[in-house]
Parts: structure tokens; sequence; C-alpha cells
């Protein structure tokens, strides 16, 4: 089945004593296996909510979610999630922390640890695999979070602003690391980013949210030069200011010309 996620009329109501929030109301989509899709709207446009559904974090009031084919309906091993923050542990090695996925999943054999190091060098981290999260760089710690997230072998990743709190030369250098690694396994993504630049150099296709309720506003297809390049070469390329010029306008953006 070439299907990786279907969202399915999706609507989520947060009731607390003072109000109801309709904060997704009717989101429907699908993503295809191996397809890169970002999130991006205003702040409180629903992407965590969204993301926390499909994750099976969070059951929505109304509508149905399947990822690889079966209905969400908790967390399950097939999704993986990348935060913002790394969540090493620090008192665990990198090697030990690249295991806590498998670990905790009650999975971790000799072959998957192997796999862990294979992915640890995959990322040039292998040199640090007896190192402490504390003696590398904020890049580094989060290819550490990365490896771990891959290496219980999810079938969809989830990547939750996981560039955010990086300098910009460190986010541009893991934003290449993330395509290519992800092209190589043929992995289904889904990206939640405040950064449109970020989400057109990354994806195949973005999928803009408005607020108040939170709904589908428009969907941008990435053009075929733009999903070939690797996010750094797509920055370059002349229709990347074209869609960045019209992803703007739909948050409101101001026009110069
Ligand atoms: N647990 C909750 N209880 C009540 N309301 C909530 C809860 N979580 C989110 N909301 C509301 O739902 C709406 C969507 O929130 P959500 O965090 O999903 O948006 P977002 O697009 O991820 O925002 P941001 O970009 O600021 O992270 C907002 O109006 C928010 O205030």
């Amino acid at each position: 089945m070439d299907r990786a996620v279907h969202v399915g009329d999706v609507t989520q109501v947060y009731v607390t004593e003072e109000r109801a929030t309709l904060a997704l109301q009717g989101i429907s989509f699908d993503i295809a296996n191996g397809e890169f899709v970002s999130l991006i709207g205003p702040s409180g446009c629903g992407k965590t909510t969204l993301l926390s559904i499909i994750a099976g974090l969070l059951p929505p009031t109304l509508g149905e979610v399947t990822v690889a084919g079966q209905y969400v309906e908790g967390p399950s091993s097939k999704v993986g999630y990348m935060l913002q923050q790394d969540y090493l542990f620090p008192w665990r090695t990198i090697e030990a922390n690249a295991c806590m996925g498998l670990e905790i999943a009650g999975t971790l054999t000799k072959e998957k640890k192997q796999g862990a190091l294979h992915l640890l060098e995959e990322m040039g981290l292998l040199a640090f695999k007896d190192y402490y999260p504390a003696q590398l760089s904020g890049g580094m710690r989060q290819r550490v979070a990365l490896v771990r997230t891959l290496a219980t072998e999810p079938e969809l990743l989830l990547l939750d602003e996981p560039f955010s709190a990086l300098d910009y030369q460190t986010k541009l250098q893991l934003e290449d690391l993330v395509v290519e690694t992800l092209r190589a396994k043929k992995k289904t993504a889904i990206l939640v980013t405040h950064d449109i630049s970020e989400a057109i150099a990354m994806s195949d296709r973005i999928i803009v949210l408005a607020p108040n309720p939170g709904r589908i506003r428009k969907t941008f297809q990435m053009t075929e030069a733009v999903k070939a390049a690797v996010p750094f070469q797509a920055r370059e390329l002349p229709e990347f200011h074209v869609l960045f010029r019209q992803i703007w306008q739909e948050f409101g953006g101001v026009q110069h010309d």
C-alpha cells in the first residue's frame, strides 16, 4: 500500500472550565510512503495538536487517523518523535542514549545495538559513543536524538521544530543531514516548523494551517527540482523564492513589488 498516513476529518475540541476551543476542524489529508510533509501556520493553529493526534498521544474528538494502514489508538513503535529539545539523559553515554528508544520498547537485541552504532557512524558520532551529552554541542546532541529515533525503525517520523533551538549554521547542516538520511531510508516524515524557508527546503509538500478554528488554509506542492535538491541547494533555486512569496502571502505577509 502506498499510503503511509491518513488523516480523516479530524476535529479537536479542548474543553476547560472557562471555554471550549475548536483547535482543529475537519482536517483531512493523506501522505504517501516516503513523502516529507511540513505543517506550517501561525501560533495556535493546531500544529502540535495535530502531531499529538497522529502520534497517538491524544485521541481526536472526531475523525480518524491511520498510520501504515492501522488505526491510531495510542502511542506505537511505528511512529518516532523528534522534538526541539533532545531529552538525552545526562548520566548515560551517547551509545546508551542512542539505544534508549530500543530499551524502552523492549526490543534491544545485539543486532539492533549494532544498528544504532551504525547510525552513530553515519551521523559522524561513532568516535563520541563513550562521551556524555554535556561534552557534545547542541547540533551533535540533536544528531544523537535522531539516531535514538531512527534506531527503533519507525515507519513515520514526526519532527516537532527539531532545529529551532540551534544556531543558524548548525540548523542548515542538520537539515541536509536529516533529509539525506530520511531519503536514503525511504522514511515518511511530518515536520512542524515556524520557518517557511526550512519547510520549502526540506519538504515535498507543505500544508498551511489557519487558526480559530484550526483548519487547512492551502496546500503547496514543491517543484521536482526543489524536491530533488538537498535543503541547502534548494534555497538557491529560482522557484524557491516564488514558493516563499506565495506561502508568505498566505500568512498575510507584506508584498514588495
Ligand atoms: N491542553 C489544552 N487545553 C486547552 N486548550 C489547548 C490545549 N492545547 C492547545 N490548546 C489550544 O488549542 C489551540 C491550538 O494549539 P496548538 O498548541 O496545537 O497550536 P500550535 O499551532 O502548535 O501553536 P504554537 O505554534 O504556538 O506551538 C490554541 O488555541 C491553544 O490555546
